[in-house]
């Protein structure tokens, strides 16, 4: 049988800085996962010598063809550069010429982008958005500047330039982790972003590393000629039919860009990414939260509710400041996951198991539990103590050792995380802390 709680990437011999787990699950499995997925296996019928958004989605009309100088919005609107593209959307770096500032131009299909769209106009429009302008965390949460029909199957929603994510700029440092400081920071930002969601009803839905930027006030203010020179040229790769024959269908592009994207500045956060987001009173049956970080109510097919942000808020608060997930199963698929979790904070409450079919009650309850407390995996994490967290499998896999990042925080202060991320991964969605609990804790006061 498998042992899902040795991790399995411990034999081979790794050179890097960086937490193995965290690289190895990031780069290799979500490739893996985009290529087992990706049309272009299917079927192959364009090639494009840059790497970006596969071309087949053009002519399946998913996305809408944008080019460099491209103009929307009666003109407004200039298109520059691209910051990125997503399943459903491609990003733009646009000038907007009636504000004198740089935007991001996200052009995503309606059959999925209208969901988005409502939310952030709730969060633009409602009385109870209006209610909370004044709230600290508004700031930290991304906000539809302009939004527009760009054709009958395509809408543009209007947002600010962000840089990269705080996942991504994790990856950068020694030990993959932000130093302490803009650790703490980064996540009472979001800790004050998720109390305004809150507050205007909202739950993200989706949070995680991946989703929250960091902001790019720089990039929104440049002036137009120096962020051309800035932005150099951009990288272009002609779309070529595999048959050598010329492109007939008008929703294929020309090219496609290679995307450029912006450090950001270390000093602000945005809760990006709000295509999952739902109001509270009408929670989705489902989540799209990547598996290591989703709600355990979601694994074991539980109601959902506005606390699943809670838990992802407990995932993110542990892989911030350690730089380690908190689930670290190399294949965080359901089992694992569940399985995981359950030797960090113990089984599941009976009315969960009870409710599951034989087979996965059966595999529940035979899981051999390794049962490290919680507080004690925090800290070996914090510490990146390789060979004290996987015991006794230490001697069949040779640890090779790998620079691991400074220890910054007091033993007080690891107290108090460990206080606050345990108030927040629990089981019971009702006992987890509101954001507003949750900004209280000692961990945020330093
Ligand atoms: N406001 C922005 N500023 C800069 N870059 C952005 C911005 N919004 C999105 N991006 C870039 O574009 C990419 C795709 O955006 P996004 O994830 O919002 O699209 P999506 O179709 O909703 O994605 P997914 O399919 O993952 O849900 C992001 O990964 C990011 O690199």
């Amino acid at each position: 049988m498998i042992d899902l709680f040795r991790p399995p990437w411990l034999p081979i011999r790794i050179a890097s800085c960086r937490s193995p787990r965290r690289v190895f699950r990031r780069t290799v499995l979500s490739q893996f996962a985009k290529l087992a997925t990706s049309p272009q296996r299917r079927q192959r019928q364009y090639v494009c010598g840059v790497e970006a958004e596969d071309p087949h989605a053009y002519s399946r009309r998913v996305y809408f063809p944008v080019e460099l100088r491209s103009v929307f919005r009666n003109g407004r609107y200039v298109v520059l550069h691209k910051l990125g593209w997503g399943g459903y959307a491609t990003v733009w770096l646009a000038r907007d010429t009636l504000s004198d500032s740089n935007v991001a131009l996200k052009i995503i299909h309606k059959d999925v982008g209208t969901h988005e769209l409502e939310i952030m106009r709730h969060l633009r429009d409602s009385p109870i958005a209006h209610a909370n302008i004044a709230h600290p965390g508004r700031k930290y949460v991304v906000q539809l500047l302009d939004d527009f029909d760009v054709s009958t199957s395509h809408n543009c929603l209007v947002l600010d330039v962000m840089g990269r994510s705080i996942a991504s700029r994790a990856e950068e440092y020694t030990g993959g982790r932000l130093p302490g400081s803009i650790a703490r920071e980064v996540t009472h930002q979001v800790a004050l972003g998720l109390d305004y969601l809150w507050k205007c009803r909202v739950a993200h839905g989706d949070l995680y590393g991946g989703n929250v930027l960091f902001a790019a006030p720089t990039i929104s203010a440049m002036a137009e000629e120096r962020l051309k020179s800035y932005l150099g040229d951009p990288e272009l790769g002609a779309v070529k039919r595999l048959d050598g024959g010329p492109l007939a269908e008008p929703s294929v592009p020309r090219y496609l860009v290679l995307p450029r994207t912006f450090r950001g500045c270390d000093a602000e956060i945005r809760i990006a990414d709000l295509g999952a987001a739902y109001l509270h009173d009408t929670p989705p049956g489902t989540l799209h939260t990547p598996i290591h970080m989703r709600a355990p109510e979601a694994l074991f097919e539980q109601p959902l509710s506005p606390f699943v942000d809670m838990w992802s808020m407990g995932c993110l608060l542990f892989e911030t400041v350690t730089g380690r997930s908190f689930i670290s199963s190399m294949f965080a698929d359901r089992w694992s996951t569940m399985e995981e979790i359950q030797s960090y904070i113990g089984p599941p409450p009976v009315d969960w198991i009870d409710k599951l079919g034989d087979t996965v009650r059966e595999r529940i309850n035979e899981v051999g539990l390794r049962n490290i407390e919680l507080d004690r995996y925090l800290r070996l994490a914090y510490d990146q103590d390789d060979a004290a967290l996987i015991e006794e499998d230490e001697d069949d896999y040779p640890i090779e050792e790998y620079e691991k990042a400074k220890l910054e925080f007091t033993d007080a202060e690891l107290d108090a995380l460990s206080l606050t991320v345990s108030g927040l991964l629990t089981y019971d969605p009702a006992l987890r802390n509101t954001p507003d609990a949750l900004l209280r804790s000692p961990w945020f006061r330093g």
